[in-house]
């Protein structure tokens, strides 16, 4: 397997925020409540707010480097909005997210994009490609963008495609590829930097269930043999039952877990890893 050479997410974090910018040392980092050194993403307390509706409501959850961990709970409870404050996509209101202890949620927002783009990935419910771009190129699109040479971007994305069985799909424009194909490809651009964290919301929730179960048993093949640690999105237990540990959300909550106001979610909640 090629491994490309990524920047490395650097332990000192830079304060985002309205021109007050300043880099933190290390000891003020750890000087932090820390998180567990076996959990590669860890959140606290994690408060968000979506157009006035809370979407999560002190969700507190670590992830352990390596598990596929599935996210599980109805339409609405939360899913989406915590895997999108997890890969830094959003900043919650409140709370606390830490990537291999570095924290997340205080960076800015060039940094966070670079965090996603370099350490992440993410494939969505709907393939979401270049339209003008080939399956190759779409795939490749993260190394093109990260500076890689089109060459060694060329060949690694080739080889996921061949990966997922869908190399005779590399110089087909997206409109002349089937949905499962086209998923496929989004899968291979979010594998392509070989990411630490693969984040996958219901991505099979478009496919046929033949489909779905082909893309999900390379998802978590793939993931496995490459060591990278999976976080997933479903309402389907049966999908949820492929992951190693399962996290089950309700109306913005852990389900089971006790509303702030009875004092029982707090620091000692919080230090719990799941
Ligand atoms: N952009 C938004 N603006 C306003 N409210 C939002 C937005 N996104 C989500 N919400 C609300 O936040 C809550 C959580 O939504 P979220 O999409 O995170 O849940 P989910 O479990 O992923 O649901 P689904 O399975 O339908 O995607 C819901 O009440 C939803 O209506």
């Amino acid at each position: 397997m090629t491994h490309w050479p990524v920047p490395s997410f650097p332990r000192t974090a830079e304060h985002g925020g309205n021109g007050g910018r300043r880099i933190r040392s290390d000891i003020e980092v750890y000087a932090m409540v820390a998180p567990p050194d076996n959990d590669v993403l860890w959140a606290r307390s994690l408060h968000c707010a979506l157009d006035g509706s809370d979407a999560l409501s002190g969700v507190s959850l670590g992830v352990r480097e390596g598990e596929i961990l599935a996210l599980t709970g109805p339409r609405g409870s939360g899913k989406t909005t915590l895997l999108r404050c997890l890969s830094g996509q959003l900043v919650p209101q409140q709370g606390e997210v830490w990537f291999n202890s570095s924290p997340v949620h205080t960076l800015g927002r060039a940094q966070r994009e670079r965090l996603r783009r370099d350490r992440f990935g993410w494939i969505g419910p709907e393939p979401g490609l270049v339209p003008e771009l080939t399956g190759w190129e779409n795939a490749a699109l993260p190394l093109l963008l990260s500076g890689v040479s089109h060459r060694a971007a060329r060949t690694a994305a080739g080889e996921w495609l061949d990966r997922l069985d869908i190399g005779d799909t590399a110089r087909t424009r997206p409109h002349a590829l089937t949905l499962s194909q086209r998923q496929r490809i989004a899968l291979a651009r979010a594998l392509v930097t070989t990411p630490s964290v693969l984040f996958a919301d219901e991505p099979t929730a478009a496919l046929h269930r033949a489909d779905g179960a082909l893309v999900l048993r390379t998802l978590t093949a793939a993931a496995r043999s490459h060591g990278i640690t999976v976080v997933l999105a479903t309402h389907d237990e049966g999908i949820a039952a492929l992951a190693d540990r399962t996290v089950a959300l309700l109306d913005g909550r852990r389900a089971g877990t006790v509303p702030p106001s009875s004092g029982a979610e707090g620091v000692t909640a919080c230090s719990l890893s799941v």
